[in-house]
């Protein structure tokens, strides 16, 4: 029987949770990590100071006519809420559940006058990851059945964060570390990055996989010569380097990278078409934020727009909203685990504590649960407010 859609609820989460920048006390994920800010040395020392969780987390929940309910998060905190309950609601409320395709698309062209990236995208991708939950739980099934099946029995994980060593013995296939120093810091800067990969790379020994993410902070000389210094060490690839506006830059970083060194982009680009531009320029992997990029919807059609230019797909983070999906495509031939634990050294779930039975890989693998939907329920304990209604 065709189910159609009751109710659109949308509610913010603070501290933790999506919007997993959003956390107090020592994190390792916000220690002087080298950010676009860093030309202004009094934002160097902290994301937080410049704002960076200044979103919060939103739950998006979709009730359809016979009480079933599915939900997802993303960040996006009470902008999105907004979003979500005053604009994009009327695009869902009294429609069939299944109609997921047409849904997005009068989402993304009903926003086009203020939308197009960033917290609308935001916004839309929680709607499309609840609607993907709710149409598996109303089906019994897993996202990832309803994407076509898994491609493997297991996903294999690389792991982010200050301890590629401690990941090494969690059973990682490759650790991926923040750059601390950007072109502000110089010289001095540079040979401080390049004696933390030294060091890592002495810890970890030849064969561990070694990667920079750069979360934008770099300019196309300085990526360069990193890339080239770096390349003694064995860095398999360089993570946005360069503001996500700038293709042409990424275009020359690519050509100028030392042969067999990957360069990697895409964690805050969105949609087909930010894609097309991003994959234009010849970058190796694209890395979609499933909860930033435009939902399952849409990350299906910039994988199959990857794998026509050869490139590989690894969704950044994002926990079970990307494992269902990199479980169903050969060209994600691993995923992310964001280490969320305070110094790196442990695995805990990237979403907690606002998810419960959200699954981590156990030495370094994972079969990708088959309960339906994405499998995960929210925690009750969990305060959530409902800051708008409509
Ligand atoms: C470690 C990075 O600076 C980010 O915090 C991280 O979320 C991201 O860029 C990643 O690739 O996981
Ligand atoms: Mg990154």
């Amino acid at each position: 029987m065709e189910r159609t859609i009751a109710q659109v609820r949308a509610y913010t989460v603070r501290g933790g949770g999506a919007d997993y920048h959003d956390r107090s006390g020592y994190h390792w994920i916000d220690d002087h990590i080298a950010t676009p800010m860093s030309v202004y040395p009094e934002y160097r020392r902290s994301r937080q100071s410049f704002g960076l969780n200044v979103l919060g987390t939103l739950v998006v929940e979709i009730e359809a006519d016979d009480g079933t309910t599915g939900f997802a998060v993303t960040t996006a905190g009470e902008i999105g809420a907004w979003i979500v309950e005053k604009h994009l609601s009327r695009f869902l409320e009294g429609r069939p559940v299944t109609d997921i395709e047409r849904i997005w698309d009068q989402m993304y062209r009903s926003t086009l006058f203020y939308g197009r990236r960033g917290v609308v995208l935001n916004a839309i991708s929680g709607v499309d990851l609840a609607l993907y939950d709710l149409l598996g739980r109303l089906r019994g099934e897993p996202v990832h059945a309803l994407l076509g099946g898994p491609v493997r029995d297991e996903l294999v994980f690389y792991a982010t964060g200050s301890r590629p060593d401690a990941a090494r013995e969690l059973g990682f296939i490759g650790g991926k570390m923040p750059l601390h120093h950007g072109p502000a810091e110089g010289e001095v800067g540079m040979r401080r990055n390049l004696a933390e990969l030294a060091d890592m790379r002495e810890r970890v020994g030849e064969d561990f996989w070694l990667m920079w993410d750069c979360w934008m902070s770099l300019d196309v000389d300085y990526a360069t010569r990193l890339a080239q210094r770096a390349a003694d060490y064995g860095l398999k690839w360089i993570e946005e380097a360069l503001i996500p506006d700038d293709y042409w830059g990424y275009a020359q970083l690519k050509r100028q990278v030392p042969t067999g060194m990957l360069v990697t982009a895409g964690e805050h680009e969105a949609t087909r078409w930010g894609f097309r531009q991003l994959l234009e320029t010849g970058v190796d992997i694209v890395q979609p934020d499933v909860g930033w990029c435009g939902g399952i919807t849409e990350l299906v059609k910039i994988s199959a727009l990857a794998d026509a230019h050869g490139a590989l797909v690894v969704p950044h983070g994002s926990s079970v909203y990307s494992y269902h999906f990199v479980v169903t495509r050969t060209n994600s031939p691993f995923a992310e685990f964001l280490m969320m634990h305070e110094t790196a050294e442990e695995v805990v779930p990237m979403f907690s504590p606002l998810l419960l039975g959200e699954p981590v890989p156990e030495n370094g693998r994972l079969r990708v649960p088959d309960r339906p939907g994405f499998g995960v329920e929210l925690n009750p304990e969990v305060e959530r407010i409902r800051p708008f209604t409509h």
